[in-house]
């Protein structure tokens, strides 16, 4: 898909646009979603029995959306299938410059070669990440672009990745220890976010070190997701991850 087919003008998303893939990610109505990144099988089912409704193959000792070897990619994604758990699985593809297409697109066709419901891709706020954006969306797998907020969040691409067939669109923060996704963008902006993907008939998420007291500003954010991975350790996102962090986070989520 070319960038250059898009063209967003004063009225926002153009009548256009292609319709988004089908994906196994749905939105639960009055609820928040809990999407905890994991980096082995012993993690993942650890999650799962803590109730989180999405499972996210990641490295985190290798940067925000650090990738896994493959091969544990396809280990998490059959032992979790071979146990009968149904959660929507994601995997992310390592942290890459926005130039190396071709590298992120090979990659992202192998991660989802291994089974996973979602591939995750990093769109910092750079030049070409219009042209990266294009080409995933070209891609037979089903991709999740992921903003890194850490610049702020631009406008125009928002609007072409809403306007691209992707079932949701993320935030996250590529600098972990800067703090939060809010010390990059005020509540205000994060709502906006959060409307203008959900109007483009995709799924919002959020994440970037947010935390437990974070939980009741995302509940009232509302959006169709939150991810984890340094709340949902004791040493740092690099850490092991701790089951009773992640029931904290899946209590806090729930409670009415
Ligand atoms: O996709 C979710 C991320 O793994 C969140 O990681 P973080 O909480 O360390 O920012």
């Amino acid at each position: 898909m070319a960038a250059r087919e898009f063209n967003d003008d004063a009225a926002g998303v153009p009548d256009a646009a292609p319709a988004a893939r089908p994906s196994r990610l749905q939105a639960v109505d009055g609820r928040v979603q809990v999407l905890v990144s994991v980096r082995d099988v012993n993690e993942a089912l650890a999650a799962v029995a803590c109730g989180v409704d999405l499972i996210d193959l990641k490295e985190p000792g290798s940067g925000a959306l650090g990738a896994l070897p493959l091969h544990v990619v396809h280990e998490v994604v059959q032992a979790l299938r071979g146990a009968g758990h149904g959660q929507v699985v994601s995997a992310t593809v390592g942290d890459w410059p926005v130039d190396a297409r071709d590298e992120v697109l090979e990659r992202v066709r192998a991660t989802a070669a291994c089974g996973v419901d979602i591939v995750k891709v990093g769109i910092p706020r750079a030049d070409g990440a219009a042209a990266l954006l294009a080409a995933l969306a070209g891609s037979p797998a089903t991709v999740v672009p992921v903003f890194l907020a850490d610049e702020g969040l631009d406008e125009a691409l928002l609007a072409l990745a809403c306007w691209l067939p992707f079932p949701a669109l993320m935030l996250d923060t590529a600098d972990k220890l800067a703090g939060s996704l809010f010390d990059c963008l005020d509540p205000a902006t994060v709502a906006h976010f959060i409307a203008r993907v959900r109007g483009a008939g995709k799924l919002a998420g959020v994440a970037g070190a947010l935390r437990l007291p974070h939980v009741p500003l995302l509940r009232e954010l509302a959006p169709d997701f939150a991810g984890f991975r340094s709340a949902a350790c004791e040493q740092g996102r690099g850490g092991e991850l701790v089951p009773q962090r992640v029931q904290a986070l899946v209590r806090d989520f729930a409670a009415k």
